[in-house]
């Protein structure tokens, strides 16, 4: 991927689940013109069933096996904007695919404002299920040495959807005109 151009590179959101990587992807790529791929969503596509149930039926290993390979299938490809499960940072193969083939992005939220999405995320969330909100902390505390390989954070805290994608394109558009002045 080293002859793909900053300008070319794919972008991933990573953070928390929650945070709104699905939701901002979407709109980043439609204020970049680009395709968007969410990987739960692949995923939920070739088992044909919501997450909740792959985990039931075939495992959190399972989840993880097939979130790696397509994460890392999906960060050969240019001109993409993709969103990753919370938990894909983990694992150190999609780790570093994510940092040496794309642009990540760490959307970054804090516990205090993240707890009031909770009730958004239960159903849908099998890894916060049968956790009681202290433990729903840890976790979220736990995980946040993860995200800190990135190469730029948004602190979305009390930003609307929109205000977060604008954010993030133009910061985009900055990092490419410097670093690729003539390329566009
Ligand atoms: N900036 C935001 N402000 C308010 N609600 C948001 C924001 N971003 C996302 N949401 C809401 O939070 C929930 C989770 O968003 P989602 O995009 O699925 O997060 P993720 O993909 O990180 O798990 C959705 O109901 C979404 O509408
Ligand atoms: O953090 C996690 O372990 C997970 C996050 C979810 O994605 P979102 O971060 O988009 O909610 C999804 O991949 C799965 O439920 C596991
Ligand atoms: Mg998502």
């Amino acid at each position: 991927m080293n002859d793909v151009s900053l300008r070319e590179k794919s972008i991933v959101m990573i953070g928390f689940m929650g945070v709104g990587k699905t939701t901002i992807g979407k709109a980043v790529a439609k204020r970049l013109y680009r395709d968007f791929i969410d990987i739960d969503e692949e995923i939920e596509k070739k088992f044909n069933m919501p997450t909740s149930d792959i985990f039931t039926l075939y495992g959190e290993m399972i989840f993880r096996e097939t979130e790696k390979e397509i994460i890392v299938q999906s960060c050969k490809q240019k001109l993409k904007i993709i969103s990753v499960g919370g938990g894909a940072f983990l694992q150190e193969e999609i780790r570093n695919a994510c940092l040496s083939d794309c642009i990540v992005f760490f959307l970054d939220m804090s516990w205090d404002n993240w707890k009031d999405r909770i009730s958004l995320l239960i159903d849908s969330r099998p890894v916060l299920q049968g956790k009681n909100i202290k433990q729903i902390e840890e976790l979220f505390n736990e995980r946040q040495p993860i995200y800190s390989e990135h190469h730029s954070r948004v602190m979305t805290d009390n930003l609307v959807v929109d205000e977060v994608a604008d954010y993030i394109v133009e910061s985009l558009k900055t990092a490419w005109d410097i670093y690729e002045p003539n390329a566009g």
